[in-house]
């Protein structure tokens, strides 16, 4: 594919009213510790977010009752723009929640791969909210806060509109932030190919794991994170590696990597992290990975600290 291919066209030249940024989620440790009546899993999870993103922009448009979304960026191709889109899900609940959505059209940036486990879909829907409470507040009368749309939009959404070092627990929507977090280096590596969420929920061989263990007052570095993270897991690797087998090697070469300290699936895969005590070593560990499958998307990023 051609850099030219890569890109959808976009509406019409305009002024732009405003930019949020979605960062990639990344699930350091996530355990699965129980199953609600109505199918949903209740998680304890310890999440960051990285320095790479999507990015959504409103463009002025004065003819436009309603946003069009175009889409543009590595990861355009294959994502629908029509009303299914969490962009434009996002843009409904806050013009229902009484917010306006008319004069400007929409422009997402995909640079995350769809359905991988890093929330791209849920960071661009809190992105939108984001951007949206700021070019058009809600009125003081509106009955939705940001959260509760955030909330039905999805359930990593609400983790997503605070995109800071946390632990979310219930489904993923009770969030604790954790100040005092370091920034982790880390290497993010997806092989192509997506996995389905429910799918790999429905594949886990048991709902009712061990929560995490207690979490240290501070963690005075990135060593100290990925140490502790050795007593944790992702309880959702097993059901996503037997779907995808892929999974399991890109495992064991990111672990091979030189200064690797841990290689974990995030979310529901199959996008997995390595990290890294210092920035130099995810940096060649990434080319290394790179060199050797030019077809992988590969990222060497910085978690965001606290
Ligand atoms: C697994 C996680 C971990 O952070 O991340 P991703 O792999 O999506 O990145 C999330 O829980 C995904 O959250 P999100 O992608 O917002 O899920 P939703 O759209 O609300 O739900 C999609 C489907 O996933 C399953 N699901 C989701 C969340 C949850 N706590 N339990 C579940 O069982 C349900 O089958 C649900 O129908
Ligand atoms: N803006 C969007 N970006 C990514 N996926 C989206 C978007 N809007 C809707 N989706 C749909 O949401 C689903 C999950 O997407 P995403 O949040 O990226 O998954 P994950 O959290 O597993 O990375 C995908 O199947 C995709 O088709």
């Amino acid at each position: 594919m051609t850099a030219a291919e890569d890109v959808r066209p976009v509406a019409g030249p305009g002024h732009r009213l405003g930019a949020a940024f979605a960062p990639a989620k990344i699930n350091l440790a996530l355990h699965v510790i129980g199953r609600r009546a109505d199918g949903y899993h209740l998680l304890d999870s310890l999440v960051a977010f990285a320095g790479i993103g999507d990015t959504i922009e409103a463009i002025a448009n004065p003819s436009t009752t309603e946003p069009r979304l175009t889409i543009t960026g590595p990861f355009a191709a294959g994502l629908e723009a029509g009303p299914g889109n969490l962009v434009l899900r996002a843009a409904l609940a806050h013009a229902t929640a009484g917010g306006r959505i008319d004069g400007f059209d929409l422009r997402l940036t995909k640079s995350l791969p769809v359905a991988s486990g890093i929330g791209g879909g849920s960071a661009d829907a809190a992105a939108t909210l984001r951007l949206l409470t700021e070019i058009a507040p809600l009125p003081a009368t509106a009955a939705d806060t940001l959260r509760t749309q955030a909330e039905r939009l999805g359930a990593d959404v609400p983790m997503c509109l605070i995109s800071t070092p946390l632990r979310a627990t219930g489904i993923g929507e009770v969030i604790e932030p954790l100040p005092g977090f370091p920034p982790l280096p880390m290497v993010l590596v997806n092989p192509g190919v997506a996995v389905s969420t429910p799918a790999v929920f429905r594949g886990l061989a048991r709902a009712d794991n061990p929560p995490l263990p207690a979490l240290p007052p501070v963690f005075s570095d990135a060593e100290a994170v990925a140490e502790w993270l050795k007593t944790t897991r992702n309880d959702l690797e097993n059901p996503a590696i037997a779907a995808l087998p892929l999974i399991a090697a890109s495992l064991a070469e990111m672990a091979a990597t030189n200064g690797c300290r841990l290689a974990r699936m995030s979310g529901s895969g199959a996008t997995i992290f390595g990290l890294f005590a210092t920035w130099t070593e995810a940096e060649r560990a990434a080319a290394a990975l790179s060199n050797a499958h030019p077809a992988w998307w590969v990222v060497a990023t910085t978690t965001a600290g606290s």
